[in-house]
Parts: C-alpha cells; structure tokens; sequence
C-alpha cells in the first residue's frame, strides 16, 4: 500500500484525497513556527491552523520544530510532505461522529541538532509572525546552558531564546519583527512563565539589554488553556484504517471531536487568528477560570483513576469507565471530593463533570492509562494535591478517594527490575512488567524506598509522603495519613485493588 504523500494525492481518487490536493495546490506561505510535533499539537493547533486556510481566513503553513535530540517525529512527516490524516471520533450532540480529513498546514519539519541554519533562516521570514508549542509540562522548564551560535540549544527556552535573538539581529531591533508566542503546555501562566526563562536565558548569556527590552516591548507570549483528548496513533486499528483510506499513514492522530482554547490576548491578535470566525471553540479571555475547573475535574480524574485502574488489569480510561468498582471510586472522587472544593458556580461544575465523564466513555477513543501514567508524581502534586488538601482543611478528615488514589500510585511506582535505566513495575494479577515513565531522579528516589519494603512498609510510605520535592510539603504530617495509605497498600498488594476499592467504599 502507498504512503500518503503530496504525490499520491495527484494519483488517488477519492474525496478526501481530492479535499487534500485542492489544499496543497495553494501552496501557502510559511507564517508560523512550531516547536513541538507531537500528537497533541497535530490533533489541535495544526488543524485549527488547517481550517483556519480552508476557509480562505489565513492562508499560511507550519514549520515544525522537533524539540528534543531522540524525536522521531520529524523524518516521519517530512516522508509524507508534512501530511497526515486527523480522525476526529466521537460523539458530537448526541450524534456520532466519525471525520477523516488529511491535514495539510504543515510545510515541513526540523531537526534543529542537524539542520539549525534551517530554523535561523525561519527567524529571518518576515512573514513568520506565530510561534505555537508544546513541549509537555517537563518541556516549559529552566535549564542552565551554553550558547552558541551555530547549534541548537537543548532546551524548549533556549531555543526560543536563540530563535528571537537572531530575529532580532537580522531584523535589526525592529518593533514589527516581534513574534506572537502561544504556548501550550498544561501548566499555570504558560505565556507568562516562558517569557520568564526567556529573559533569565538572555542574562545567562549576556545577551545585549536592548535586546530584552525588545523581547518584552515587541514580542507577545500569551498565556492559554487547551482542552481535546488526543490519544494519536490508533496502533491497534491502524491496518483497518489505512485499507479504509487507500493510503499507508504512518502519522494518523485520532482525537475526539469536542475542543476548546482559552487564549489570553486582545482583539488585535484575536483578528489576526480569526478561530471563532471558522466556527471553533476559541475564547479571548483570561483562562483561569478554564483552567481551575479543566485542571481539576478532566486531568484530575484522569491522574485518579489511572493507577489503579491499570493495576486492576485495565488498560484504557474508557473501560476503567465501564469497570463497576473503578467507576464508582472515579464517580466518588470527582463529584464527593473534588467537585464540592471548587469555586466555580454550582451547575457549571456538575455539568463540566457530567461532561468529563461522557467524553471519557467515548466509545472511540483508545486512550491508554500507561500513556497517562507519564510523570504522574508531578501530575499527582499539580491535578490532585490543590482538591486534596482543601478538602482536609475544610472537612477535618481524609478525602477517601482521592487517598485511595494516592495509595494505588504508590503501589503502581513500585519498581520490580530495571532494565538499561528504564524502571519497570510489575502488573498485580497479570505478573507482566510495565514502565514507570517518569523523571531518572523521581524513579532513583521511589527505587530506594521501596529497598526496605520486606521488612517495614510503614517506612515506604513515611519516606514516600515526607518526601517535599515530590510534594512541596510534608504529607506525612496530615493527621491519619500515613496509616491509611498503609492499610490501602498492603490491601491492594495482597488482596488486589477491587477487593481494596470495595473495602474503602464500604468502610
Ligand atoms: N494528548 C492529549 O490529549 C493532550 C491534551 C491536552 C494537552 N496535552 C498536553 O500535551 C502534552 C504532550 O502530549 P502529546 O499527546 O502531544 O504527547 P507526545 O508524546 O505525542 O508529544 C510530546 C512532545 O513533547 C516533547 N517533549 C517531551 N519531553 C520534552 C522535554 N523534556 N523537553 C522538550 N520537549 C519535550 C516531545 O518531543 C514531543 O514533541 C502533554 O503533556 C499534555 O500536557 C495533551
Ligand atoms: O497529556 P498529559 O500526559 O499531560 O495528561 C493526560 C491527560 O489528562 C490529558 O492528555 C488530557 O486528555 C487532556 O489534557 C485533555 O485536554
């Protein structure tokens, strides 16, 4: 079978080939730079982008940044000019969607370890005017590094440090080469937060004042939120799609059809973006709010759920959804514990929850729990620590879900072997090894408190909750804390988490 390509477009006949080929043939200017490749951005911003040209509303294509040394994202979409196919598949007003389309906003990919003249000379395009990312939470981080002007630095920051300085040389300070910059990675004040390490990059390497002051008088970083589950790859389905669409694609991205992206900028950008005018679900507004309720609810139910769910021999969030005790801890958790603690009007949480947990039964999306299980110390502090420790406050007593589900992530972190420095888990029931995806210095850190596990749990867990760095407090102090999650892991160990989950529920 043929791969999708810009020539197979001119030989294939079928409609949404031919949709494909009438985009191509614009041969559409490049107007932004992209760091990042992966599934989100390819089942978000890419497509937005895409409809944004197919309703003649900007006319202008992505060139796509790899962001670190081992992507291998980028030879892919360079084999296929750019192309891939989004599968949008759900359920959309009570109707049942299933949409294939052949994305065509992306020109091309780089990889700026071999090819950083390739994105210099983006930075020298005046029609450049967007830069787009997402780089995952781990990606928006500070690091300490060199600069040289002839390599690409390592780090997400460093390179758009290195990417506006050069524009700034070439263009000589002027005030209209200054970028518009919407991150998207999930953390607090993104835009913000960014434009921060990208000034601190600056002092590091002495870089010239005016050009600081040009980075904050000219240049925009917008804070946002993003909303879609994107699961990407179908790995398991993609030989009945490629026989349904005629074509080979080694990139098709399967995301639900729901969206929304809370944009923090005024009318001005708002028009040179005009995403509400394409019909999409864009808000120019500031995103706290979005955030607070998607954060918590969405994220937090995901980060839960995962543990246990995948330790009770489930592999994806949709039949954790259909599992009776699974589903009656996630319901638990969301709508007794976290819900009650958010300030958000009362009909408006209860139907984004509602909401939440529909999307998660999209019969559709293969979401993976292993794919969500991806540094979920960090997401445990960040998603569900905020709801947790309102609730103590507030209640005098422990949140039992969501201890629960701190207690199914210890137990999930329990490291079996390791293996060429991945650290692997081993699965209750099953006996079969999993990767615990996180940090070399999360893992290092689990590894040795699980070391004296044989002799003495309660040690595990007191080192586990009083460790600050995972934290940023001392959990261990909480009144009834240690001793409960104790209890819940030598259940889960011995008797096996629905045996725990129907304990806790009935306690
Ligand atoms: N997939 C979704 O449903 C979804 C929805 C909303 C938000 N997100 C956010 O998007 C992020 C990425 O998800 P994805 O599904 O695109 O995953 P992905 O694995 O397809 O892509 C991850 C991208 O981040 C880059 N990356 C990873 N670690 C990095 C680091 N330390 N420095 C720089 N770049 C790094 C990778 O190279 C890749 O480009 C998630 O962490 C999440 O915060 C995902
Ligand atoms: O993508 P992560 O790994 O940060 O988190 C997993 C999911 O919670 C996340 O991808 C959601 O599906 C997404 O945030 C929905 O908008």
């Amino acid at each position: 079978m043929e791969q999708l390509s810009k020539t197979l477009l001119q030989q294939q006949k079928s409609e949404i080939v031919e949709q494909a080929r009438q985009q191509v043939e614009r041969e559409l200017p490049e107007r932004v730079i992209q760091i990042g490749e992966g599934n989100f951005l390819r089942g978000f911003i890419d497509w937005m982008i895409h409809e944004l040209n197919k309703k003649g509303l900007f006319n202008g294509s992505i060139v796509a940044v790899q962001p670190t040394p081992r992507g291998k994202v980028v030879p892919k979409l360079n084999a296929q000019d750019g192309l891939y196919t989004l599968a949008q598949r759900g359920v959309e007003a009570g109707i049942e969607v299933d949409r294939r389309e052949v994305i065509t906003s992306i020109s091309r990919g780089i990889n700026p370890y071999s090819d950083w003249q390739d994105v210099l000379k983006v930075a020298e395009n005046r029609d450049i005017r967007f830069m787009f990312s997402n780089t995952t939470e781990a990606g928006l981080t500070y690091l300490r590094e060199d600069f040289q002007e002839n390599i690409s630095p390592l780090s997400f920051p460093g390179k758009v440090t290195a990417f506006l300085f050069h524009r700034y040389t070439f263009f000589e300070a002027s005030a209209e080469a200054g970028m518009i910059i919407i991150p998207c990675e999930l953390i607090d004040n993104n835009g913000d937060h960014l434009q921060e390490i990208v000034l601190q990059i600056s002092k590091d390497w002495n870089l010239p004042e005016a050009f600081t002051a040009w980075v904050q008088e000219h240049n925009l970083f917008c804070n946002t939120l993003v909303d879609r589950i994107v699961t990407g790859f179908p790995k398991d389905s993609i030989e009945k799609f490629n026989e349904e669409l005629g074509y080979e694609d080694i990139l098709l991205t399967v995301s639900e059809p729901y969206h929304l992206f809370a944009i923090e900028a005024n009318k001005d950008i708002a028009d040179l973006l005009p995403f509400q005018e394409a019909g999409l679900n864009v808000h120019w507004k500031p995103v706290a709010p979005f955030r607070e309720r998607k954060v918590r609810i969405l994220n937090g139910a995901h980060t839960l759920m995962f543990a246990a769910a995948f330790l009770a021999g489930i592999d994806t969030v949709k039949e954790a959804m259909d599992d009776n005790y699974i589903s009656r801890f996630i319901r638990k958790g969301v709508y007794e514990e976290i819900l009650p603690l958010l300030n958000v009007p009362e009909d408006e949480k209860v139907g984004f929850a509602n909401a939440t947990l529909e999307r998660f039964l999209n019969p559709f999306n293969q979401h993976y729990l292993l794919d969500i299980s991806l540094n979920s110390i960090f997401k445990w502090r960040t998603r569900i620590l905020p709801s947790f420790m309102e609730f103590v406050q507030k209640n005098d007593t422990l949140p039992q879900a969501l201890t629960f589900s701190l207690s199914a992530l210890l137990a999930f972190y329990r490291p079996q072997r390791t293996e060429d420095g991945q650290v692997f888990g081993i699965r209750l029931e099953s006996h079969t090894p999993y990767p615990i995806r996180d940090s070399a210095e999360v893992t290092h850190s689990i590894e040795k408190l699980w070391q004296g596990e044989q002799q003495d749990l309660k040690y595990t867990v007191q080192e586990f909750l009083s460790n600050e760095e995972f934290w940023g407090v001392n959990l261990a102090q909480i009144p009834a804390l240690p001793e409960t999650i104790q209890k819940h892991v030598e259940h889960i160990l011995s008797h096996g988490i629905r045996s725990a989950i129907d304990t806790f529920l009935n306690d």
